[in-house]
């Protein structure tokens, strides 16, 4: 198996193989939670008016997303897992759109499928590569805004090679040095914003919360992808 770290949207357009889109601070550990708390449909968008077009189109569906990390005018909630605590979306169509994960989705058409990547769902993702054995697995980091780089991403990226080739890997390590050492722009830089509270970090940190691959599968018929959520039966454990 051939493994690529590839970075931003650019990253993404070249990715082959299996790729794995990599948004630590938030994006896909947002998509994840969201899947856990019952949405019945997630939909990551790119551009803006495309999600202000599908709103229109599912008038019930629930509006979440951010630039520059703050939520957007009109959106019901923003890209925090803590904002969402406890909020149930069950029978309802989410639609996401964020600076840079969702950005790298909608860019990944070369690849022959597309995961979300972060650690809330690392050891899923590991398995569920090492059960298909692709011939190349494309790591993509999406940084801060799809264009610079973020080291909680460039992190996942060599936690998710290292496991793959069967390496030892320090996550409480990665853990404390993006708590206390990182400079890397994130949304915790956003001082009093209610849609970038401090806490979001404690919930993107939780390794292995959930036994799911999210493969974004396009839908021609109309026009968007759709995030499907695969069960994984889990063969290595990600801990350490
Ligand atoms: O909302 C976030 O945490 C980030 C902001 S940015 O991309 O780093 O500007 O969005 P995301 O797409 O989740 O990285």
């Amino acid at each position: 198996m051939k493994i690529h770290t590839l970075h931003y949207i650019e990253g993404a357009k070249q990715a082959k193989g299996i790729a794995v889109i990599i948004d630590v601070f938030r994006a896909f550990t947002m998509a994840c939670y969201m899947s856990d708390q019952d949405a019945k449909r997630i939909i990551p968008v790119g551009d803006l008016a495309h999600a202000h077009r599908l709103k229109a189109k599912y008038p019930q569906s629930v509006l979440i997303g951010e630039r520059g990390g703050t939520i957007l005018p009109g959106f019901d909630y923003g890209n925090s897992p803590a904002q969402i605590k406890g909020v149930s979306f069950a029978e309802k169509t989410v639609i996401h759109t964020t600076s840079a994960g969702t950005q790298g989705l909608v860019h990944a058409g070369q690849a022959d499928e597309v995961l979300t990547g972060s650690f809330v769902n690392a050891g899923a993702i590991v398995s569920y590569i090492q059960q298909k054995a692709p011939a190349e697995v494309s790591l993509v980091c999406m940084g801060w805004g799809g264009q610079q780089e973020a080291d909680e991403d460039t992190l996942c990226a060599a936690f998710l090679r290292d496991r793959l080739l069967g390496k030892e890997t320090r996550f409480a390590e990665i853990s404390a040095y993006l708590q206390t050492e990182s400079k890397t722009e994130s949304f915790l830089r956003l001082a009093n914003d209610p849609s970038a509270p401090p806490e979001d970090f404690h919930y993107c940190m939780q390794l292995d919360a959930f036994p799911f691959v999210l493969k974004a599968n396009w839908h021609p018929e109309n026009e968007h992808l759709q995030l499907e959520r695969i069960p994984v039966e889990q063969q290595v454990s990600t801990s350490g």
